[in-house]
């Protein structure tokens, strides 16, 4: 199984022949600006849900060590607060969120070969602000969850990356105020 696995693994579709290019020195000096301008350019190129996540928390495994999970989640927000998203506070990432308010955030959009890491420190957004976020999504049923939580992430770091089918991948590295490091 594994070797056959393995194999199988090895045949299956690379990133497509037309991969954008990415020049760093002609990007928007926002990283904020530069990924609505990779968020737009995804949703052009018929990406699905083009503003899903993967978010990384770290709780502690049955030793009580640390142990990091990961989750898809929805983008909501960018604004001064940082890159907001939602979830309920008793969630696993909820409880993982009050214990160790840190996460990174990565976006892949595999037809254009990009992906975007945000990560940084996490911060709960007010009540009210949560209770609009709880009634605005698509399946909204009128009725209230005190557990609705909206956070927002401080980015500390960013990376841009452009994957090349030459290898020669880009990277895009900024600190928390958008200077690049290498
Ligand atoms: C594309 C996608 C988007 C999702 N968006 C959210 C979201 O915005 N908020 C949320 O609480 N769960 C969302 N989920 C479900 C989470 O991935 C996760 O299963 C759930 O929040 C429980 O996570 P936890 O047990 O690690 O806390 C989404 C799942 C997918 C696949």
């Amino acid at each position: 199984m594994s070797e056959t696995f393995r194999r199988f693994l090895r045949t299956l579709p690379d990133f497509p022949d037309n991969l954008p290019g990415f020049d760093p020195d002609k990007a928007p000096r926002e990283p904020a600006e530069l990924f609505k301008q990779w968020l737009d350019e995804a949703l052009a190129a018929g990406t699905q849900q083009p503003h899903a996540f993967s978010l990384a928390t770290v709780g502690e495994d049955p030793d009580g060590g640390p142990q990091p999970s990961s989750r898809m989640l929805i983008l909501k927000n960018i604004d001064d607060d940082g890159w907001h998203f939602a979830t309920s506070r008793t969630s696993r990432k909820g409880q993982e969120l009050a214990e160790s308010p840190r996460a990174a955030m990565n976006f892949y959009w595999p037809g254009l070969g990009r992906q975007v890491r945000v990560a940084g420190t996490v911060a709960e957004l007010s009540a009210a602000a949560s209770a609009v976020d709880w009634h605005e999504r698509p399946r909204a049923d009128g009725s209230d969850n005190p557990d609705w939580q909206l956070y927002a992430l401080q980015p500390v770091e960013y990376e841009f990356w452009q994957g090349s089918n030459d290898g020669r991948h880009v990277r895009h590295r900024l600190d928390r105020n958008g200077n690049p490091t290498g």
